[in-house]
C-alpha cells in the first residue's frame, strides 16, 4: 500500500513521500525491517533522525528513493568521486611535483641516468618502488574514466527525462559546473606526471592561451612562470588538482545533493505516482542496502581494472622534452573533443597590425567548448521560454514524449562523438588504411550533416514510438496471432494491455505550442502582465515575441495527441 507522507518545508512543500517497504505492497503501514540487525540500524537512525535539522517535519530515514537504475547514476558519480579522493590521497604521500632536473636511478633500468624532473620520476617511483604504487595509480585513473562517464551518462538521464525543469533548474546548474570542474580536474591530474603525452597536452594549452587576443601572452607567462615550459605549471597543477579542485567539488556535491534532499526525486509516472508524492523505498534498510551494495561495485571494478589492465604507462612514453611529440598521443576520452575540434579546424588566421588572429585554435578550444558548456547551462532557461511552461515537474518525461528536446540531446550527442572520433583521426586512418586527409575531410562533413540526421531521425523514431504507445493504449497489443472468421476473412488479434500500463501510456500531458494571445494580448497597454498588453492585429508585438513564437510552433510541431 502506498502510504502518503507530507514532509513540511520541503521540496515545493507539497510533495509527500510515499514510502513503499520492500517490492511488495502490504497494505499495511510501511513494514519494519524483518531482521533484528535491520531493526537496529532502523531505530539507531531515527535517534539520529530525531536530533538533525534534516528532520524538521519528516524522517529522514523514511525517505523514499525511486527505485529504478537510472536513479543509481548520480550515486555511481558520487561513490567514483569517493575513491578518487582515497587513491587521490595516497598518491599525495609519494608525489614529487617539481619541476628541477635530476638523474633517475630508480627501479625501471632502461631510464636509469637519464635527466628527468622531479614530477617525473616520482610517478616512475610510484609505479615501479613504492609498494601498491602502480595498483592505486592505475585504480586513480581508471576511476577518473568511470567518474567523468558516470557524470556524463547521469547528466543524459536528467536531460532526456526533463528532470531539470523546475524546481529543479539551479540543481541543473550546478551540475553542469560539477561537469566543468571534473573535466578540468581529470586534465590537471593526467598533465602531473609531466611525461611526454601529458607535456603535448600542456603545450596545447599553451597554444589556446597564446591564441587568446590581447592578453594571450601574458597569460602564458602567467600560467606557466615564464617562457614555456617555464618551471612553475607542475605545482600550479598539482594545487589545483589536490586542493582547489577537489574543495569545489566536494562542496558543490553537498550543495547539489542538499537540493536533491530538499526537492525529493523526480520519478517514473505510473498508477499511485502523482506530481504530490514521491514513491520509492525508505532510505533504511533498503535503499542504504542498494546503495551500499553499489558503492562496492564501484570500488571493486576500477580496482580489478587497475590490477589486470594497464593503463597510462608512462615509462614507456618518456620525459617530456619540447622538442618531441610522441606519435599516436590521445588524451584521456573527456578531452578528446577539444583535440577533434582542433584538428577539423580548417587553418584561418587573420593579421591585424601586426598581430595575428590564430582562428584555428581560438574557435576550436576557446569558443566551442565556451559555446557547448552556455548551451548546457542555458537549455533548461531556454526550453522554459521556448515552450511557456511554468509549472512545476516532479515526473519524469519519457523521452519518446518530447521529440524535439529527445532529437535536440541525440544531435548534440552526435555532434560531440564526432569530435571525439576526429579527436583520433590519425589512429583511425592508420587502424583503417585510409587517406589522413580524406578521413579529415568526411568527419568535418559530418560534423554539420550528423546532427542535422540525427535530429530527424531521432524526431520520426520519437513520434512513431508514441503512436505505437497509443495504438496499444486503445486498441490493444498484437497477439501476433491471425484468425480466419467463417467467411474467410483473415484478421489480426489485440488483446488489452493491464490497467496498469494503460495508465501509464495515456498519462501524459499533451503540451502545445504557445498562443499567439497570451504573448500578444488584447492591445490594453496596461503592461499589467495579465497578457493583455499586446496588439490586437495578430501580429507578435516584438521581434522577439515573434521569434518565441517561431520556435514555440517548431518545438511543438509534429505532435501526436
Ligand atoms: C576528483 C576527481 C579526480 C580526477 C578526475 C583525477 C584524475 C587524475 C588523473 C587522470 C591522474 C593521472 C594518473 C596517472 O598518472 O595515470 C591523476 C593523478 C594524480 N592525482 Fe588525481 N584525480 C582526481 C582527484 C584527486 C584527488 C582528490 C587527489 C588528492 C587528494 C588526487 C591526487 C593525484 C595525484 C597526487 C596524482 C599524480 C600521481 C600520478 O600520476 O602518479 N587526485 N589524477
Ligand atoms: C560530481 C558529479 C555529480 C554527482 C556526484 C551527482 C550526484 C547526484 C545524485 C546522487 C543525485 C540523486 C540520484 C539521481 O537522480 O541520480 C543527483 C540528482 C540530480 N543531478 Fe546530479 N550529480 C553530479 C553531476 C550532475 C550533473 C553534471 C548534472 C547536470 C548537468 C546533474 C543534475 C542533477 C539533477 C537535475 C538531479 C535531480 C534529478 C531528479 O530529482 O530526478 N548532476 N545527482
Amino acid at each position: 500500500m502506498l502510504l502518503p507522507r507530507r514532509r513540511a518545508g520541503s521540496g515545493s512543500g507539497r510533495r509527500a513521500d510515499s514510502v513503499r517497504a520492500g517490492r511488495g505492497r502490504t497494505g499495511r503501514e510501511p513494514a519494519e525491517p524483518a531482521t533484528r540487525a535491520g531493526r537496529a540500524a532502523a531505530s539507531g537512525f531515527r535517534h539520529l533522525d530525531d536530533r538533525l535539522p534534516a528532520a524538521a517535519g519528516g524522517s529522514l530515514v523514511r525517505k523514499a528513493f525511486p527505485d529504478h537504475w537510472s536513479f543509481l547514476l548520480g550515486e555511481l558519480a558520487l561513490y567514483s568521486l569517493v575513491l578518487l579522493i582515497l587513491t587521490g590521497t595516497f598518491l599525495t604521500f609519494f608525489f614529487h611535483p617539481g619541476e628541477r632536473e635530476i638523474p633517475y636511478d630508480g627501479s625501471y633500468l632502461p631510464l636509469n641516468g637519464v635527466l628527468v624532473s622531479e614530477a617525473y620520476a616520482s610517478t616512475l617511483d610510484i609505479s615501479f618502488d613504492v609498494r601498491g604504487g602502480l595498483l592505486i595509480r592505475q585504480v586513480h585513473h581508471w576511476a577518473a574514466l568511470v567518474f567523468v562517464s558516470a557524470i556524463g551518462v547521469h547528466m543524459m538521464r536528467v536531460f532526456f527525462t526533463g528532470a531539470f525543469r523546475k524546481p529543479r533548474e539551479i540543481n541543473w546548474v550546478v551540475g553542469v559546473t560539477l561537469f566543468v570542474l571534473a573535466v578540468a580536474e581529470g586534465f590537471c591530474g593526467y598533465s602531473l606526471p609531466d611525461d611526454l603525452l601529458s607535456g603535448t597536452g600542456l603545450r596545447v594549452v599553451q597554444s589556446l592561451l597564446l591564441s587568446i587576443p590581447v592578453v594571450g601572452t601574458y597569460l602564458s607567462f602567467f600560467l606557466f612562470g615564464g617562457e614555456y615550459p617555464g618551471e612553475d605549471i607542475i605545482t600550479r597543477l598539482y594545487v589545483t588538482h589536490i586542493l582547489l579542485i577537489p574543495g569545489l567539488l566536494v562542496g558543490l556535491v553537498v550543495l547539489h545533493l542538499i537540493l536533491v534532499v530538499h526537492l525529493k526525486h523526480t520519478q517514473w509516472g505510473g498508477p499511485g505516482r502523482t506530481e504530490k508524492n514521491v514513491v520509492g523505498q525508505p532510505m533504511v534498510p533498503q535503499f542504504t542496502a542498494k546503495s551500499a551494495g553499489l558503492s562496492m561495485i564501484v570500488f571493486a571494478v576500477p580496482t580489478l581494472l587497475g590490477g589486470m589492465v594497464q593503463i597510462n604507462p608512462v615509462w614507456a612514453y618518456g620525459p617530456y622534452r619540447t622538442d618531441q611529440v610522441s606519435t599516436g598521443a590521445q588524451p584521456d576520452w573527456y578531452v578528446g573533443f577539444l583535440e577533434g575540434a582542433l584538428r577539423l579546424m580548417p587553418p584561418f588566421e587573420t593579421q591585424v597590425w601586426g598581430h595575428t588572429f590564430m582562428w584555428n585554435v581560438l574557435i576550436p578550444t576557446v569558443v566551442l567548448p565556451a559555446l557547448l558548456f552556455l548551451a548546457l547551462y542555458l537549455y533548461p532557461f531556454l526550453e522554459k521560454w521556448v515552450t511557456g511552461d511554468e509549472a512545476e515537474h516532479h515526473l519524469c518525461d519519457r523521452p519518446r514524449e518530447r521529440p524535439t528536446r529527445t532529437a535536440l540531446g541525440v544531435a548534440g550527442i552526435t555532434f560531440y562523438a564526432v569530435l571525439l572520433l576526429a579527436g583520433g583521426n590519425d589512429v583511425l586512418a592508420d587502424v583503417f588504411g585510409v587517406s589522413l586527409n580524406g578521413l579529415t575531410w568526411c568527419f568535418r562533413g559530418f560534423l554539420v550533416l550528423g546532427p542535422v540526421l540525427a535530429f530527424m531521425v531521432v524526431k520520426r523514431l520519437c513520434l512513431a514510438m508514441r503512436a505505437h504507445d497509443l495504438e496499444r493504449a486503445y486498441a490493444g497489443e498484437e497477439t501476433g496471432e491471425v484468425r480466419q472468421g467463417v467467411e474467410g476473412r483473415l484478421e489480426e488479434t489485440r488483446r488489452p494491455v493491464s490497467p496498469q500500463e494503460r495508465y501509464t501510456l495515456l498519462m501524459r500531458q499533451a503540451p502545445r505550442p504557445i498562443e499567439a494571445a497570451p504573448v500578444l494580448g488584447d492591445g490594453s497597454g496596461d503592461g499589467d502582465g495579465d497578457g493583455a498588453e499586446g496588439r490586437t492585429d495578430g501580429r507578435a508585438a516584438t521581434r522577439t515575441q515573434r521569434l518565441r513564437l517561431a520556435l514555440s510552433r517548431w518545438y511543438h510541431e509534429d505532435r501526436i495527441e
